[in-house]
């Protein structure tokens, strides 16, 4: 009897240890991650900022900075699996639809139609992004290092009621001016009669997409609405399961 007590001790030992292995290992790597993901966020900031100021346009400037935004944004699908694996207390859902949103508005539309890449809803979603990414980032790196300054606080949890809107308009008009060209082009479309005996418009599919951000940016934009009711005033919100 004795003996399984100090086994049961023994066993709740070894398993707080490794507990406390994990959430160190978690951590750094959080620290790591969200202190790579900052930097890489400034350096598009520069660069942009440097690419205005010598060209005095906004013309190439998508094209001047692709490979560090594809390699960054494209990083960020790290992120659903922080959620999954249960490092970060979010939704994987919540984090899924945001990444992977930017990924497909990164690769499958500026990326794909050379033809919209000057267009200045562009550049309206890319200094949306900037803006809030360089907050967030920084904000996670502080609180993970206990000096949080109050203005990251305040700024991660309220930039976002004037950026949100406008990183969606942006989105959306990005997509809009790439439709005639998808639709001339045919890209990224299947038609019928082919050996497998499908079809796919792209031309269609964006649409839905465009249609899709009715009902989806307003939960994103109501969670993030709770979270700042979290965390700047204290309010005890009871999340449901995803
Ligand atoms: C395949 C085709 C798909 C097509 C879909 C089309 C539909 C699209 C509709 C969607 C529109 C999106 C448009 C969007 O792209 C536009 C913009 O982004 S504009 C820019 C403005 N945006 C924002 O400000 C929001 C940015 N996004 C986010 O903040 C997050 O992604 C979000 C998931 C929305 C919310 O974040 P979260 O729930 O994580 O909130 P918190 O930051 O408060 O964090 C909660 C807790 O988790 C800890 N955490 C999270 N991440 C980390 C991390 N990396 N490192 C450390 N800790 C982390 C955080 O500290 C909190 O912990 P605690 O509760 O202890 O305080």
């Amino acid at each position: 009897m004795a003996s399984s007590e100090e086994d049961g001790t023994v066993e709740e030992k070894e398993n707080n240890n490794k507990k406390r292995t994990k959430s160190t290992l978690a951590t750094a790597w959080l620290t790591f991650y969200n202190i790579a993901m900052t930097a890489g966020w400034l350096v598009l900031a520069i660069a942009m900022m440097r690419f205005y100021v010598q060209k005095g346009t906004h013309k190439g400037l998508y094209r001047s900075i692709a490979r560090t935004l594809k390699f960054f944004q494209t990083f960020a699908l790290v992120e659903v699996g922080h959620c999954a694996i249960g490092i970060v207390r979010t939704s994987v859902i919540v984090t899924g639809v945001q990444v992977c949103s930017r990924i497909f508005m990164v690769w499958f539309i500026t990326n794909s139609i050379r033809q919209i890449q000057n267009e200045e809803s562009v550049i309206l979603f890319l200094v949306v992004w900037t803006v809030t990414e360089v907050t967030r980032y920084s904000y996670y790196t502080f609180k993970l290092l206990n000096h949080l300054p109050y203005f990251i606080k305040w700024a991660r949890y309220n930039f976002f009621i004037v950026l949100y809107p406008l990183g969606v308009a942006g989105e959306l008009l990005t997509i809009y001016a790439a439709l005639p060209f998808v639709r001339r082009s045919g890209m990224y479309s299947m038609r019928l009669p082919n050996k497998y005996n499908v079809s796919f418009d792209y031309y269609y599919c964006l649409i839905v997409v465009m249609l899709s951000y009715i009902p989806l940016f307003p939960q994103l934009y109501f969670h993030m609405l709770r979270q700042r009711r979290k965390v700047l005033h204290g309010e005890v919100i009871v999340e449901k399961d995803d």
